[in-house]
């Protein structure tokens, strides 16, 4: 029987040892009333990108001309993160899902930094009269920015609105190894190596191409308390380690289902190509340690001058086409790839790819169903990641302690 009592919406309970010890996967059932989908939130035009900017940063010390740089990428395109758009087709994308397996919960839909609020979100759930959520929050791994922050915003909207002690909030687990999310990165890199062979005569891929998997870049110190300290990973913790381990995978198997196909018989035998876990989108002062080598400095300092032909560009860290990869990655890589000599191409995020809706909705029925860990699907040995964030986990050592929902206090 699971112990729900030590499962808290961010008020600061004392730290009994029972509540250190709790379970990491829930395996009883629980009904939940609605799925709430908690997304990052992007400006939709030019007049809302210095105010959304000003949401994101709230508090955490980015130099102004990183803002500017930041707000120049949005202008470029008219003011309008793709974010939003990408959020409704998901949401439209798992409620066709839930549908067809004939599930009868709603969908709601709320974001960190620009509307629909999650508050709008908490309010229509208190309305109908939902008490029991379980989030999906659009991020796979686990760190304070793609994990705590989250639940961090749950426990505030939830005091702000008074309904703490009236919503139960759960998440389903950090996904970064779950099939669905990994599937189309698999057919990304899979298909990405058939036309980089296609288009780049003679390559011999063992030694010319180069997979580079990003992600976002994040302060060394959050790194490092990525995670739950006991799990044993080095200084730059569970972040990295997961992106490591699915890097891995997905490679290992594009590469399997490359050489089933009759026409790349003639590659079994040799050798996958090279990859490298690469960063991005670096902000915070020059100062302050982050997660290396951008991937900018690594084609030019790296790749540079040696055999490289051609370079694949796997948005690894990212869920969907946002501003990261548009601008980050398909013009500032892209151009550096291009300034070298590379081809390149940058293979898909998952969007809404029906392995990673149908993926989504399974993880859902995990907690629905309490399904025992064992027969979780994980494809990396450090999965099947926990349900309840553990003490500690993730938390940022720059802002100081806040509660979070969905968790082990505290
Ligand atoms: C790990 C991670 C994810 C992935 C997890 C997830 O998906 O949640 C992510 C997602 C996103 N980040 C986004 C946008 C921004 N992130 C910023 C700032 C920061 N991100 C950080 C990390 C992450 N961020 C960090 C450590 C900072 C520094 C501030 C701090 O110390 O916490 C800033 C401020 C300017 C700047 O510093 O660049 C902006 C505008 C958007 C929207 C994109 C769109 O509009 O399409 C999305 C999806
Ligand atoms: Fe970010």
């Amino acid at each position: 029987m699971t112990d729900t009592s030590m499962i808290t919406n961010g008020q600061v309970l004392a730290a009994t040892p029972a509540a250190a010890s709790g379970p990491e996967h829930v395996e009883t059932p629980t009904a939940y009333d609605a799925i709430l989908l908690a997304g990052f939130g992007g400006p939709e035009g030019q007049d809302d990108v210095i105010p959304f900017l000003r949401n994101v940063t709230r508090g955490r010390g980015i130099p102004d001309e990183r803002l500017e740089e930041v707000a120049h990428h949005y202008r470029h395109f008219g003011g309008v993160s793709p974010i939003n758009a990408q959020n409704r087709a998901l949401k439209a994308a798992l409620e066709a899902e839930l549908a067809s397996r004939g599930i009868d919960m709603p969908v709601l839909w709320g974001n960190r930094n620009w509307a629909p609020y999650l508050e709008e979100a908490f309010t229509e759930a208190a309305d109908k009269g939902y008490t029991k959520l379980v989030a999906i929050a659009t991020s796979a791994y686990s760190s304070f920015s793609s994990c705590r922050q989250y639940r961090e915003d749950y426990a505030r909207v939830l005091n702000e609105t008074g309904l703490i002690d009236t919503i139960q909030i759960d998440k389903i687990r950090q996904f970064f190894d779950h099939p669905g999310f990994v599937r189309p990165f698999i057919d990304g890199v899979r298909d990405g190596m058939a036309r980089a062979i296609a288009e780049n005569e003679g390559l011999d891929v063992a030694t010319e191409l180069q997979v580079l998997f990003s992600t976002h870049s994040i302060p060394s110190t959050d790194a490092a308390k990525s995670g739950p300290d006991y799990r044993g990973f080095d200084e730059h913790g569970a972040y990295e380690a997961q992106h490591l381990a699915v890097g891995e995978v997905v490679l290992d198997q594009a590469w399997a289902e490359l050489l089933e196909q009759p026409e790349h018989a003639h590659l079994r035998g040799t050798s996958k190509p090279g990859w490298k876990l690469v960063y991005q989108s670096r902000s915070g002062p020059p100062t302050q340690p982050w997660l290396e080598p951008d991937i900018n400095d690594y084609m030019n300092e790296d790749l540079k001058g040696g055999p490289t032909r051609a370079v694949l560009i796997v948005p690894l860290g990212f869920v969907s086409d946002h501003m990261e990869v548009m601008w980050d990655l398909d013009e500032e890589a892209t151009e550096t790839a291009g300034e070298l000599g590379f081809w390149s191409l940058r293979t898909q995020t998952p969007g809404i790819d029906p392995a990673y809706v149908s993926g989504l909705v399974d993880l859902v029925l995990e907690r629905v169903n309490g399904t025992p860990k064992a027969e979780r699907p994980h494809m990396t040995d450090i999965g099947p990641w926990y349900d309840v964030c553990r003490p500690g986990c993730c938390e940022n050592v720059r802002a100081g302690f806040k509660p979070a929902a969905a968790g082990v206090a505290p």
